[in-house]
Order: structure tokens, then sequence, then C-alpha cells
């Protein structure tokens, strides 16, 4: 992170200037925080971007809302959707982390006699938002690189937290490799979108996706792995 006067002038070589992080709630901005903060102190601190962390709020509409008036203010060339999510069994364990390969509107569609029909099958726009294929392939082979746990693939937005085996099998068999599940990606994601400004999702895994057991969910250990993963944020967009 640098100083937010004036980012144009302190980072010269970063291809980002200023980056907007959104998470649902302060936990997670804080942990974001914290990671960023680690990530100020180390070499080539001086060139990374400005970056700002916000509240979404929790949901889809609350953090499509939000985000868009963030970027009303026309700083951003960069959106972040952050923070902890369920993890697919045999994907993504608690603790590790899912950079999203794409971000899909799981539930936007319309329940059918044959099944599910997203928004696409209904001619009504798309359910996913591609990120900045590049940046997300580059934050995970760096999350590789310093042991942490990271896998790339689909992250769902769902309004709902699953709370049963039958529904995370279905989500596993309608959305091919989906790795993680969360309420705020494509909120962020669809206002980004909008204003043709590259986004990126990043979840670390709090609990497993099937029959609620919230007693069960390692916040504070997802926290953790949140940041870790923003500290080398920073870095990946330097390169
Ligand atoms: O209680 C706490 O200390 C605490 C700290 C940080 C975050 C929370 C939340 O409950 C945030 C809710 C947030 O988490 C995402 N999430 C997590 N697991 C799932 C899931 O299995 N399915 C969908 N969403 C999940 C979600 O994005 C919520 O906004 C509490």
């Amino acid at each position: 992170m640098t100083n937010q006067n004036n980012p144009q002038e302190q980072n010269p070589r970063s291809a980002y200037k200023r980056v907007l992080i959104m998470t649902a709630v302060d936990a997670e901005r804080e942990a974001v925080l914290r990671g960023l903060g680690r990530a100020a102190s180390t070499a080539g601190a001086d060139i990374a971007p400005v970056v700002d962390v916000r509240l979404a709020g929790v949901g889809p509409a609350r953090a499509a809302a939000s985000t868009a008036s963030e970027l009303a203010s026309g700083a951003y060339d960069l959106v972040v959707s952050a923070g902890i999510g369920g993890g697919f069994e045999g994907c993504a364990p608690i603790g590790s982390l899912v950079v999203a390969s794409e971000i899909i509107a799981a539930d936007l569609g319309a329940e059918t006699p044959d099944g599910f029909a997203s928004v696409d099958e209904l001619g009504f726009g798309s359910a996913a938002v591609a990120v900045a294929g590049s940046l997300a392939t580059g934050w995970t082979a760096a999350l590789q690189a310093a042991g942490l746990p990271a896998c790339y693939g689909p992250v769902l937005t769902l309004s709902t937290v699953t709370g049963t085996a039958a529904t995370a099998k279905l989500l596993a068999e309608r959305i091919r490799g989906a790795a993680a599940e969360a309420m705020e990606g494509f909120g962020v994601a669809a206002a980004a979108h909008r204003l043709g400004i590259p986004v990126l999702e990043i979840r670390a895994i709090s609990n497993r996706i099937g029959p609620r057991q919230r007693e069960l969910w390692k916040i504070g250990e997802a926290l953790q792995a949140l940041e870790e993963a923003c500290s080398i944020l920073p870095e990946v967009l330097q390169t």
C-alpha cells in the first residue's frame, strides 16, 4: 500500500493504480487491511497500487449497490470481492483459499419441472462474470508459491447459504468445477462489469458447503488465510 495522496505519481510501474476491495463485514475488512499492512512494509511497497477497502454488506444486492456507489468516483481500475466462504468438498478445505476463475450467480434463474434454468438459458443475460484472468492465475500461483493451500475455480454467489447435502450436490453437478460459494461476488462483479472495470474474487474457506453446522465454521482460520492472501496481492499487481 502507498500513501493515498497522489497515487498516479507514487506507483508508476504498476498496471493498476487504484484498487477497490469490497468485503461483506468488518472482520473481513480488518483481515484484508492487516494483510495489506504487512505488504506495505516489504520491498517494492513504494510502487504498489493504492488500495481502498470498503464494506459491501451481506448479499449480492447490497454488494452491487455499495460497489456501484464506490465506483462512481471514477478512481478505480480494479475491483476485488474478498471474504470468507464455503468450500465444496474435495476442492477447497477449511483454511484454504479459492481465487475465482469465474463469478457465477448460481441461483439467478428459474425452477422448472426439468430442473433449474439459468438466466442465460432463459434469455435474460448472463449469470457469469469473467475475471481478470491473468491476474487471477498469477495470484493463485503466488499463493501456492508462498506455501498457502490455494485453488483456482468458479466461485458461486447465492443469496441463501447452502444448508443441505442435497443442494450442495445439485450445485456441484450444475456448475462444473465449482470450488466455493459466498454471497457478494456477483454483486460486486456486476457493478464493476457495467463500468468495464476488471474484477477478481477471493474466498478464504471457513466452512464446508452442505448440512448447516454453524458451530463448526472456522472463521478465525479463514480470516488468517485472507490476511495472508492480501499480504501478497500488491506484489501480484506489480508483476
Ligand atoms: O462471526 C464472525 O466473527 C464473522 C466474521 C467474519 C464473517 C462472518 C460472516 O458470517 C460473514 C458472512 C459472509 O460469509 C460468507 N460465507 C461464508 N460461508 C458461506 C457459505 O457457506 N455460503 C455462502 N456464504 C458464505 C458470505 O459471503 C457472507 O457474506 C462472521
